[in-house]
């Protein structure tokens, strides 16, 4: 049995991770639980691991800590993969295959939903023992559990009740084969579908109106020619009652949004540039052209030219017509009367993406500073000339409104609805549309009282890393409302409207709740048809007759009260742990509910987010098939590489990848502290000298750093400090011994490696109990205390004294480096007393924001030697290190530290050492000056 395996089995065997309401504070911390539709590949890895070592650093600094966990089985992600391996799509079952190495018989079996969930979770379940997680298992569930089911029907009567779930029509991101709405978590990627708005304006023909879809409907009087893509198929088709011409791709998008579309006949993209259009609004007939930049899968694949106002207008224009001039409509100040134009022959862009750029460079700047010109105004038909009138001199933002709705209200004008960040993937590979939701149940986000209490909740909130707020902020503000229902996948049918199912990231916001009691539900048997609605009000909200609900539940008074006072005890929930992709859906709703349904006294504390783990460049993610496989690199590894490999990659908020290199590293590290740790007993020195104060307060000051660090969650930090700072300073003890020529103090490395084996605790547990355990310690390290600090072990003195000696040794080894010949002897020539007194007050000049002006004048030298010497000690005082200054602050006697540092000198530099002072001889003799701590140094 492996280490790793040896003290997972203890810890279930002594239960120290269930956690049971007692007198002591608690400390009450979650990870969003797993979709259980693939294994744990690295990525889940970083968030897992980074809130387990929290939640074991918590525990050891004597708190009562719960770190439940559960399984999401709701909704579609699962059955997507299940339906994916019933098609024998090749990819899918080629990473289940090869990647995560499942055997041969169960891959078939993934093809029902139920039972891949279930096999998943439970392989979920192993890769998190055999990382170690310090998880109370007890409190397990799954979202399709009836008991759990019973929560969320009593969560969404709740908020219906206060008015947050409505009945509306809104536009969603929609797969078109499946017919679901689909969010963040259904895409490919994890891409929020953004949803925007074009404006559509008519330009007649002969053959039907063209609606040229625009953001900038301001510029129609501007508009010298409509675009269409001359490879591209259109078709003309009845919309509304009015015959329009559409690229074929759109007439089958805007299915989704309006209704009763007919196609009446097809037409090609080239048929099309043979004939005309109208303006509108100017009257204008303008030709139809070809551009192949023209996307026929944006919006209605027919764009309007304007080339005054449109950098790639005026780029593709120039390429087909030399007749055709720009038409002025916005002014902008600093510009001429066509920005584009100006734009354009000022960058000379090479392609589509160079146009992109001065695009939305010039959309900024005439959406801040432009103004409608008169002369464009005029423009328009005479019968529309004195409404439009209102437009001249306004704003571009305000003319766009106004505009718009003249359009709109005239019929010459429509919007419809478009994915911004297009092309997003729903998981089953078809692209995202939009569709208009009639008459669905919507999570009114948008719901102004609700995100009122929302930025509250938030402005209170602990965030980790603080960066994150405005990311939060942002979303909340962004949030509208959201289809809550689906009639597809597993979970539990809405309460007054069974047909829907409530979707995954609508049951998944306060199940934070559910975990205080889950153990007692399934320790009392209790059944999901006495978990009413009064139940759960009585339980999470105190509400209600205690007698009453006992009565009609059948549950006693005594069990209800214990239930009661779990949730109390650990509620509100202190930590919440997700990686960065979760910011503007789960964690934000979770937010939002908790808001909606809690009061403020029961509000989540904290969140920490860490970023994601990325492979190639991109999110290590299921749904885009590029992952490594957690459970593999811990057989390769063991729990504990990973562990620290994953905390350290980089800071909490930053991406990360993870190399091989990195965990080698910390592997080698990990070996040495465990053959340190190991032969501790063969040690027998007791001698108590510079070497092992400067141990013992490197230790003392490194706990003390540890703390910050960890309250922090700057577990990157941290493991540089303990993990690889402290090693390196227990082996630059045994080489300080070493050069004394005397055995390792066998008790001061055992107390500084049992304080280290805490340190490393939370990080690499499994090992760090097996170095507890064979020193002879009781019980777990896992629920000993975070050691203590003795201030007066930390020696600042001694440490940079240290540093000194540790400089010297490089300088020595530098000049060994050039030096040709084979030297026997360093001499070491210290600096006189005269040159510390200058070197002080030039320290003391430049601190006081003085020049070598100000130093040469208060010193006045006699010469051009006397000049020349101060220059160099004023030179050398700009650029003394920090330690440096410190030491000689502190004051030291550099010939008494030198000789203290003699053996360990002698011994890494391999030569006899000699101290002497320094003189103008020497100056004379070797052009070599001295200063204060900065000895010159000569090999013979
Ligand atoms: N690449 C990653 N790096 C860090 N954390 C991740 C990564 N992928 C998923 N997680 C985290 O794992 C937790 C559980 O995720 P969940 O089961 O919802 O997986 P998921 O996001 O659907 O996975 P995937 O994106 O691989 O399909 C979430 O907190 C999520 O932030």
């Amino acid at each position: 049995m492996s280490i790793g395996e040896k003290w997972q089995k203890k810890w279930k065997e002594s239960k120290i991770f269930e956690a049971n309401v007692d007198s002591r504070e608690k400390f009450y911390t979650t990870v969003a639980f797993p979709y259980p539709n693939s294994p744990f590949h690295l990525g889940h890895g970083r968030t897992y691991v980074t809130a387990d070592i929290y939640a074991r650093y918590m525990r050891m600094k004597g708190y009562n800590v719960l770190f439940p966990m559960g399984f999401h089985y709701t909704g579609t992600p699962i059955i997507t993969m299940a339906d994916d391996v019933a098609k024998g799509e090749k990819e899918v079952i080629d990473i289940f295959k090869n990647i995560y190495e499942i055997p041969d018989q169960v891959i078939p079996k993934l093809s029902d939903p139920l039972f891949m969930a279930n096999y998943f979770k439970d392989d979920i379940k192993k890769a998190m023992d055999e990382m170690g997680l310090s998880i109370d298992w007890r409190r397990e569930f799954t979202t399709i559990d009836p008991e759990f089911s019973s929560f969320i029907v009593w969560q969404f009567n709740t908020l219906q009740k206060r008015g947050f779930v409505v009945k509306d029509t809104h536009p969603v991101g929609w797969c078109p084969v499946h017919h679901l709405p689909v969010g963040m978590h259904d895409t490919k990627g994890d891409m929020e579908p953004d949803i925007g708005e074009y404006t559509l304006i008519f330009f007649e023909s002969k053959s039907g109106y063209l609606p040229a879809a625009t953001l900038r409907p301001e510029t129609i009087f501007g508009v010298v020619a409509i675009w269409v893509n001359p490879k591209e198929k259109y078709v003309i088709a009845e919309v509304k009652g009015r015959k329009v011409i559409l690229s074929e791709r759109s007439a089958f998008k805007l299915t989704f949004q309006i209704d009763n579309i007919k196609v009446l006949e097809k037409i090609s993209g080239s048929e099309l540039t043979k004939i005309t259009a109208i303006n509108p609004v100017t009257g204008d007939t303008i030709p139809i052209l070809g551009a192949d930049f023209v996307d026929v899968n944006t919006a209605t694949g027919i764009v309007m030219s304007v080339p005054a106002h449109a950098p790639f207008d005026y780029f593709y224009l120039k390429k087909v017509s030399s007749s055709i001039r720009p038409i002025a409509v916005v002014q902008v100040d600093g510009y001429n009367e066509f920005p584009a134009v100006e734009l354009v022959e000022k960058s000379n862009p090479k392609n589509d993406t160079d146009l992109k750029k001065l695009t939305e460079q010039l959309y900024r700047i005439e959406y801040n500073k432009g103004r409608m010109r008169k002369d464009a105004i005029e423009r328009s038909k005479e019968e529309f000339r004195s409404e439009l009138g209102s437009v001249i001199g306004i704003s571009v933002p305000e003319a766009r409104k106004s505009i718009t709705d003249f359009l709109i209200s005239h019929g010459l004008g429509d919007k419809i609805y478009e994915i911004m960040n297009k092309p997003v993937y729903c998981r089953c590979g078809n692209e995202v549309v939009v569709k208009i939701l009639k008459d669905q149940w919507f999570l009114d986000y948008g719901n102004p009282e609700w995100k009122a209490l929302v930025r509250k909740l938030v402005s209170k909130m602990r965030l980790v890393p603080d960066e994150v707020r405005k990311d939060f902020e942002y979303s909340i503000e962004w949030l509208q409302k959201r289809a809550c229902a689906r009639t597809r996948g597993l979970g539990t049918p809405l309460p007054w409207d069974k047909k829907w199912i409530i979707e995954s990231l609508s049951d998944s916001t306060i199940y934070m709740a559910y975990y205080t009691i889950a153990h007692k539900i399934k320790a009392y048997k209790l059944r999901a048809s006495q978990m009413t609605f009064d139940f759960w009000d009585y339980v999470l909200l105190g509400k209600g007759d205690i007698n009453d609900i006992s009565k009609l539940t059948g549950i006693s008074i005594d069990v209800l009260q214990q239930l009661r006072s779990e949730f109390m005890y650990w509620y509100p929930l202190d930590m919440r742990h997700s990686g960065s992709d979760l910011i503007p859906n789960h964690l934000s709703f979770f937010i939002f509910n908790h808001a909606a349904i809690f009061p403020e006294d029961l509000w989540p504390r904290g969140i920490a987010v860490n970023g994601l783990v990325l492979y190639e460049g991109k999110k290590m993610s299921k749904s885009l098939r590029n992952i490594i496989p957690l459970r593999k690199t811990i057989r390769i590894y063991g729990p504990d590489v990973i562990r620290i490999t994953l905390s350290s990659l980089s800071d909490m908020g930053s991406e990360a990848n993870f190399t091989d290199a990195a965990a080698k590293s910390v592997m080698d590290s990990l070996k040495r502290f465990y053959e340190i740790a190991s032969s501790i007993s063969s040690f027998n020195g007791n001698e108590l000298g510079f070497a092992e104060k400067w141990l013992m307060s490197r230790l003392n000051s490194s706990i003390k750093q540890s703390i910050s660090l960890m309250d922090n969650m700057r577990f990157r930090d941290a493991n540089n400090l303990i993990l690889f700072g402290l090693l390196s300073d227990v082996n630059e003890y045994m080489e300080m011994v070493k050069a004394e020529g005397r055995d390792p103090n066998g008790s001061i490395l055992r107390d500084f490696v049992i304080a280290w084996t805490r340190l490393l605790a939370p990080f690499a547990p499994h090992i760090a109990e097996e170095v507890w355990n064979a020193l002879g310690n009781s019980g777990f390290v896992s629920v000993s205390r975070w050691p203590n600090y003795d201030e007066s072990n930390i020696d600042l003195k001694l440490e940079l004294e240290h540093e000194y000696h540790k400089e010297i040794i490089d300088d020595i080894r530098s000049i060994l480096n050039v030096y040709k010949g084979n030297p026997k002897i360093a001499t070491i020539y210290v600096a006189n007393t005269s040159e510390h007194t200058l070197l002080m007050d030039a320290l003391k000049t430049t601190a006081g924001g003085g020049t070598l002006k100000t130093f040469m004048s208060s010193h006045r030298p006699k010469n051009k030697e006397e000049a020349k010497e101060l220059q160099d000690i004023f030179e050398y005082a700009t650029e003394m290190s920090d330690s440096k200054k410190k030491l000689l602050l502190l004051g030291v006697d550099e010939e008494v530290l030198l000789k203290e540092g003699l053996p360990l000198i002698k011994y890494k530099t391999g030569l006899d050492i000699e101290v002497q002072k320094y003189s103008d001889e020497i100056m004379r003799k070797y052009k070599k000056e001295s200063f204060p701590l900065r000895p010159s140094i000569v090999l013979s």
